[in-house]
């Protein structure tokens, strides 16, 4: 039974509070190309997911329907009780943050200073505050020491550290990744899974990587041909191969389930309480 048939079946006592509902959603690009073909999903607050699946399933397209990027063309996406639509998009977007996979659709402005303080600043952050979010988001992601430096002149990895201060000055409460391991060398990877998993958010993380959502997450959903194939806690969707292959999922040559889930609780301690 899929976390989705639990909530189904028990709609008749209270449910916890939740983050992220998502309820038969569906979206057409304009070309009429069907891309998202009914999905459900509801995400607790504090909840890390990783959103796993072929290339063309549909993962980003779900990831923009998050803050109203992309609108459903039915069913319906509402982020802590309130539903996405066009005038509701600028309390949306304050709670949701998204990161993109190329951080050059986030960093524009002539310092990546500048590009830290213009989400805050776009929603009206001012004076103290707003300095005060800027130093705290360039430190949680190591990039002080480089934020009069334009964005141009940051490798890639620095590039993507920046993009994540750009959106975490905005202080959402769900953080949403693509591919967020993507051209990392492994040290800064590893620096990266340091500092999400030292956010206090709720995240959704589009990968291919399985050892890394395995790292960040602790329930995976896999999305395939535009709908959800599986939803379930990450260690048992990594224990099965047919599922995996059938859905053009593996780990890397030499893991195996179970190397990735001591590996991971040994690393986490804490995540088996989640
Ligand atoms: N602008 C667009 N117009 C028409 N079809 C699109 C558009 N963008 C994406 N698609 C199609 O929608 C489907 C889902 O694409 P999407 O980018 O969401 O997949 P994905 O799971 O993120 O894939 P990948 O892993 O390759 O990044 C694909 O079949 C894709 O070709």
């Amino acid at each position: 039974m899929t976390r989705t048939d639990v909530r189904a079946a028990d709609t008749a006592h209270p449910v916890a509070p939740v983050a992220v509902d998502i309820t038969d959603l569906h979206y057409a690009y304009p070309d009429g190309h069907v891309a998202l073909d009914g999905i459900d999903l509801s995400v607790a607050p504090g909840e890390r997911i990783a959103l796993l699946g072929p290339n063309g399933a549909g993962k980003t397209t779900l990831m923009l329907q998050l803050n109203g990027v992309l609108l459903p063309t039915a069913g319906s996406v509402s982020i802590h009780g309130r539903q996405v639509a066009k005038d509701s998009l600028r309390q949306v977007r304050r709670q949701v943050g998204l990161v993109f996979q190329d951080p050059d659709d986030q960093l524009f402005m002539p310092t990546l200073i500048e590009d830290v303080a213009f989400g805050p600043a776009n929603f009206g952050v001012t004076g103290d505050e707003l300095v005060a979010r800027v130093e705290a988001a360039l430190a949680t992601v190591s990039m002080t020491e480089h934020a009069r430096r334009s964005p141009h002149h940051l490798s890639g990895g620095q590039r993507r550290r920046g993009a994540l201060a750009s959106v975490l000055a905005c202080r959402p409460d769900i953080l949403v990744l693509d591919e967020p391991s993507a051209n990392l060398d492994p040290v800064a990877r590893r620096e990266l899974a340091d500092t999400l998993l030292g956010l206090d958010t709720t995240m959704l993380v589009v990968t291919h990587d399985l050892l890394y959502a395995a790292q960040l997450c602790d329930r995976a959903v896999i999305v395939d041909a535009g709908r959800i194939v599986a939803d379930d806690a990450i260690d048992d969707i990594l224990a099965d191969a047919e599922l995996l292959a059938a859905h053009r999922l593996e780990l890397p040559w030499g893991f195996d389930a179970d190397t990735v889930r001591r590996a991971r609780t040994a690393r986490r301690p804490s995540s088996a309480a989640r």
